[in-house]
């Protein structure tokens, strides 16, 4: 429809995304609006702070929702400046214009009319026209510039080809003095403003004259490079020669003086921090020193906490065994007695090697050392503190001990996405007998000071996880610095303890970690398979084998797919289609709603992707879907999650996808019966060995393999952790570690064996003579064309 016009009083936000700051708002027509004859308007379109009862001029067009009627589209808009002379006074002289009184509005109106906004907008030299102080002309200014509106600045933004969704971005840190500061220097929202990059700095910089050889242009370059290899590898510093190599690379002149001198200046300005001929950005260097400090305050609190004796710690263990009807191996007995008898030990181990049986060994000996009643254990106060990172691991980590455990942001009391800004005053003080946290690998390096601050009287701390696992999402390397640092009692489990129909999985994961993967991870297993298919084939493999699974019984809540990226051919995005089309098909009639590009029905699984410690759910917590409204309203979408029916409005939804196929990262600390693992070529950037590793730790009974041998080979040779870090070196320092400390136990390698059997190739598998499903009778994958 024609573009036009019009002016309105904002009535409600209906809807608005944080992340993309795009709104739906009903309005109140002030006048008219061409082609539309009713009194109010709901209005769509991607705006900046908007006030409630604000009155704005809206440009775009009209166009009919097929389900909501009429709506205006908008592609600008502009607050409605006052230009009657009794609301101008009193908007000149309100809290906007601080230093600005009814006088002082009042020459403003005497020199420059009815239209003064306007005209300074238009013009801000006019300013020095009027008879006001220096402090009284700024503020006059500065209100004026904070009034842009976002689309005005994304128009302003525009003409250096910076898109929306950056500009959005820019607007979001800077707010109406976006342009200003960009202006004065485009370099400095390089890393803080997500999207802006050094080059789009570079493009204004250009168009503003700014040299090559400029002091902010060489800055931006040496935040840049130091910003990349935090994001791009997780490192948490990097080396001063590489450093200066990669900014003299971007800026494209070697000058390694001018840009040395510029490193300086950075430090004294408190950006970045130089150490040991490395550099790091230092809020990141001010963190692994504060989580340095913090593992010493808690180690030297706790000196004078009792130590048990051999002889009753070997004793509460026996009954511990007697209990479980198991005999710990002597690694195992040395880990309780480590977390038994140290403020700080740490657990690490794959899977089936006992870490979990431990757990429970430790908290049965503690109750008998400590003589702790169950009463207690299972109050509100409770002396035993479990955590873990994701609901998941959490709920898994309660249902096998026992005792419930909790996510280490509800532990902490804090928000969500809060692990940047959250105060040590804000979270909840941890106390008690011990404290346990599980899945450490997943940990990342705010949420470990945050964790590290609220313990106050925990008299044992006890890190349990799996090293070869993906370290965490973001930045730094915690768990593994930990153990490197050899600051802690260490246990490391290598004898796998698991039997049954799942050992040959824990095998091959095994293998995979002592580089003998290759070796096994092709063969056909009972309880794992490989079907080589080119990335244009995974879904069409993975449509097949889903069916087929289904047939042969498995519940469709034990099927699990996972990839690595969500685009693509093979990505998770096109497989959750086809998953859900085959266990939630259209034609069962269900209610849906379709938000971000993704159908969700009644029935269909979700993934929730953030914390949301209002609604108690976490990242990584799977549910279904139980109820939609598809009229859009409040709570347009119920999901149970564990039992409990969590609403959600438009809003929420930016968090939810459907997880038929998740992320390998997004499963860790979960398991499933059935994992259906697809890597190709394309997710080539990610193919390490921990995210293989992390994958097939993922299967409890079975695991189909599909995608390109070489993508598993390339995962398989490709070392996994090898994030540059600066915590371990932090660690030794501030807690005065020497050489011969070494406290980590390192009992013998077990061997691993497997029989051999046939491997699978992509005839075999589409001619129907083999069959990739594991363990399940006779039904064949069909041929396809
Ligand atoms: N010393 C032992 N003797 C006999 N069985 C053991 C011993 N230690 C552990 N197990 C058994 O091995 C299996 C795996 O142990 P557990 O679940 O504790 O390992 P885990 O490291 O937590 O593994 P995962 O991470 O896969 O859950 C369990 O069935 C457990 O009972």
């Amino acid at each position: 429809m024609e573009k036009t016009e019009f002016t309105g009083k904002i009535d409600n936000i209906v809807f608005e995304n944080s992340q993309n700051l795009f709104k739906i708002m009903d309005v109140e027509i002030i006048g008219s609006l061409k082609d539309y004859d009713e009194e109010t308007i709901r209005v769509t379109g991607n705006f900046g702070e908007i006030q409630l009862e604000g009155i704005y001029t809206f440009e775009g067009s009209l166009f009919v929702h097929p389900k909501f009627g009429m709506q205006f589209k908008v592609e600008s808009y502009k607050q409605a400046l006052p230009h009657e002379e009794g609301s101008l006074l009193k908007y000149l002289s309100s809290d906007k214009f601080p230093g600005i009184g009814k006088k002082a509005a009042q020459k403003i109106i005497a020199g420059l009319g009815m239209d003064a906004l306007d005209v300074i907008k238009e013009n801000p030299q006019k300013i020095s026209t009027l008879s006001l102080t220096k402090k009284q002309k700024d503020s006059l200014l500065s209100g004026i510039n904070s009034m842009d509106s976002y689309s005005e600045i994304v128009l302003k933004l525009a003409k250096y080809g910076i898109n929306k969704r950056v500009a959005g971005n820019v607007y979001k840190a800077y707010h109406g003095d976006a342009l200003q500061r960009l202006e004065a220097d485009p370099y400095e929202p390089v890393g803080d403003v997500s999207g802006y990059g050094f080059k789009t700095a570079d493009k204004i910089g250009r168009e503003l004259g700014i040299k090559p050889d400029d002091k902010r242009r060489i800055k931006g370059a040496i935040l840049q490079v130091i910003e990349n290899a935090l994001v791009q590898n997780g490192d948490t510093y990097i080396g001063l020669e590489a450093l200066l190599d990669s900014a003299a690379n971007l800026i494209e002149f070697n000058q390694y003086d001018v840009i040395a001198n510029s490193i300086n200046e950075l430090q004294k300005e408190n950006k970045l921090v130089v150490d040991n001929e490395n550099a790091a950005l230092s809020n990141i260097f001010k963190t692994e020193v504060e989580i340095a400090s913090e593992l010493k305050r808690v180690v030297d609190s706790r000196q004078k906490i009792k130590k048990y004796s051999n002889s009753k710690i070997t004793k509460a263990i026996g009954h511990a065994e007697e209990k479980l009807d198991i005999s710990y191996d002597d690694t195992q007995k040395q880990s309780i007695i480590n977390a038994l008898n140290n403020p700080i030990s740490i657990l690490t181990g794959g899977p089936g090697t006992g870490k979990t049986t431990i757990i429970n060994g430790i908290l049965l000996c503690l109750r008998e050392l400590e003589n702790i009643p169950a009463a207690a254990i299972y109050s509100e106060d409770t002396p035993f503190l479990l955590a873990a990172p994701t609901g998941r691991a959490a709920k898994r980590m309660g249902e096998i001990t026992n005792i419930d455990a909790k996510t280490i942001h509800r532990l902490l009391g804090i928000g969500i996405g809060d692990n940047k800004n959250t105060e040590s005053e804000d979270l909840n003080e941890l106390n008690g007998e011990i404290l346990i946290i599980d899945e450490m690998s997943m940990v990342d390096m705010f949420l470990f000071k945050l964790l590290l601050k609220g313990i106050q009287d925990t008299k044992r701390i006890v890190f349990v996880g799996d090293q070869d696992q993906l370290p965490s999402v973001g930045a730094g390397n915690i768990f593994g610095d930990l153990i490197a640092s050899q600051a802690f009692p260490t246990t490391k489990l290598e004898t796998i303890h698991r039997q049954g129909d799942e050992s040959s999985i824990i095998t091959l994961a095994h293998a995979i970690n002592n580089g003998k993967g290759e070796e096994i991870i092709f063969e056909k297993t009972k309880n794992y398979s490989f079907i080589p298919c080119n990335s244009s084939q995974v879904g069409q493999a993975i449509d097949q084998i889903v069916t087929l699974a289904l047939k042969r019984g498995f519940d469709k809540d034990d099927i699990q797919v996972l990839g690595a990226m969500y685009n693509g051919q093979s990505g998770i995005n096109s497989l959750n289609d086809i998953v859900q089309t085959i266990m939630n098909p259209p034609e069962n009639h269900h209610k849906k709603i379709e938000v971000h590009g993704e159908v969700f029905r009644i029935g269909d699984r979700v993934l929730q992707l953030q914390n949301n410690p209002e609604k108690d759910i976490y990242n990584g917590q799977i549910g279904k879907i139980i109820g939609i409204d598809e009229n859009r309203t409040a709570n347009c979408l119920i999901a149970d999650f564990d039992g409990r029916e969590i609403k959600f409005d438009l809003r929420d939804l930016s968090d939810l996808t459907r997880a038929y196929a998740i992320t390998i990262h997004k499963s860790q600390g979960s398991e499933f019966p059935l994992i259906i693992l697809n890597l190709t070529m394309q997710n080539y950037v990610m193919l390490r060995r921990n995210l293989l590793y992390t994958a097939i730790t993922r299967a409890e009974k079975n695991l189909v393999m599909v995608g390109e041998k070489q993508a598993y080979l390339m995962a398989l040779n490709t070392p996994g952790n090898n994030r540059k870090t600066g915590l371990t070196d932090k660690i030794r320092q501030i807690l005065e570690i020497n050489s011969q400390d070494l406290k980590t136990a390192n009992p013998k390698k077990e061997a691993a064996i497997l029989a051999e059997e046939a491997i699978l190739t992509p005839e075999l598998i589409y001619s129907g003579k083999i069959d990739p499903m594991i363990g399940m009778e006779s039904t064949k994958l069909e041929k396809r064309n």
